[in-house]
């Protein structure tokens, strides 16, 4: 099978065994897209029943992809927030909302109602108030419908935004949808992010649930760039004062045990989630500290890769 593999696509292809199963590398830097597909195709043909993986081409442009194990856990707002605090930081930084299931960017980043033009097929970002561009799920589909879209249909879309016509911008944020579905495996096979930056909450049911997502990146090869405790402890709004209802470290702990950098925490605050919602995030507040912090974190990861 190997030599079958060989005859379609030469040293393009890196054969690797995955227990008892064939798994298959594709280096399409350089191909059309269409090339690419027809590559891919040939060597399912070739190597049938084999995991065919093919590598997208390669850009200077880093890609992290902001992921959580189950919904609700406030991936989408601290997605939001890096983003702004990369941005501030100096990276030309646009964000990626494939959230299918609840594209929640367009109101995180004051952009509600927008719509993108495209370009010869090619998507344009719209602006936002906070210097960090948009291309949303929600902005190509009614809400609600999504549900409904099947396995090629977001593969498609989530193409759609992750080569949009970004320009100068060096990093993509995305935010992507909860838990292992479609658009993460599509994610991790055909555009290959740089890193993945996991958020959980302390409870740990969340954590199991991180666990899972994390393995979806390991197993692709995408490193993990760190996990963020969100929802961590509670500071009251009167007295400013600080508790741990789920108790405080876990998550930190949980990191170390799986291998992996612990990023920071993000206390439950009121402020964080009215200011959210109005569209206001809190990471362009000028004394932010706590998305500066994590902001700092990502991008030494990224200078350092
Ligand atoms: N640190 C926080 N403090 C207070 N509220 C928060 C915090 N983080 C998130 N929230 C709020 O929790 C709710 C859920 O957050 P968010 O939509 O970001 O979660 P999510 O994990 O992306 O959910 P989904 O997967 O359903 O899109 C929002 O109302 C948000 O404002």
């Amino acid at each position: 099978m190997t030599t079958a593999i060989a005859a379609v696509a030469g040293d393009r292809a890196t054969v690797r065994m995955d227990g008892e199963r064939m798994g298959v590398v594709l280096d399409a830097t350089g191909l059309s897209p269409a090339a690419r597909d027809a590559l891919e195709a040939a060597v399912h043909a070739a190597a049938p029943g084999a995991r065919v993986i093919v590598t997208a081409e390669r850009t200077g442009r880093a890609l992290i992809a902001v992921a959580s194990g189950k919904g609700g856990v406030g991936k989408s707002t601290i997605a939001a927030n890096l983003a702004i605090a990369l941005a501030r930081r100096g990276r030309r930084v646009g964000m990626v909302d494939a959230d299918i299931y609840g594209p929640s960017q367009p109101r995180l980043l004051g952009a509600e109602g927008t719509r993108p033009q495209a370009l010869e097929q090619q998507l344009i970002p719209v602006a936002t108030p906070y210097g960090v561009p948009l291309l949303s799920m929600g902005q190509l589909v009614e809400p609600g419908r999504a549900i409904a879209w099947r396995g090629p249909m977001t593969a498609g879309a989530l193409g759609q935004l992750v080569e949009g016509a970004w320009g100068a911008a060096d990093t993509l944020v995305v935010d992507m949808p909860p838990g292992t579905g479609d658009v993460q495996l599509t994610m991790v096979q055909k555009h290959r992010p740089t890193g993945a930056v996991i958020v959980s909450t302390p409870q740990d049911l969340a954590l199991i649930d991180a666990t899972r997502a994390i393995d979806l990146f390991v197993k692709a090869n995408v490193p993990i760039i760190g996990l963020i405790e969100n929802m961590a402890g509670y500071r009251c709004p009167h007295c400013g004062e600080n508790s741990d209802p789920f108790g405080r470290g876990g998550a930190e702990a949980a990191a170390a045990e799986l291998g992996i950098p612990f990023l920071g925490r993000v206390p439950l605050e009121l402020a964080i989630r009215t200011a959210s919602d109005a569209g206001r995030p809190p990471a362009w507040e000028p004394d932010d500290t706590i998305f500066a912090g994590l902001a700092t974190r990502v991008a030494e990861w990224l200078a350092a890769r």
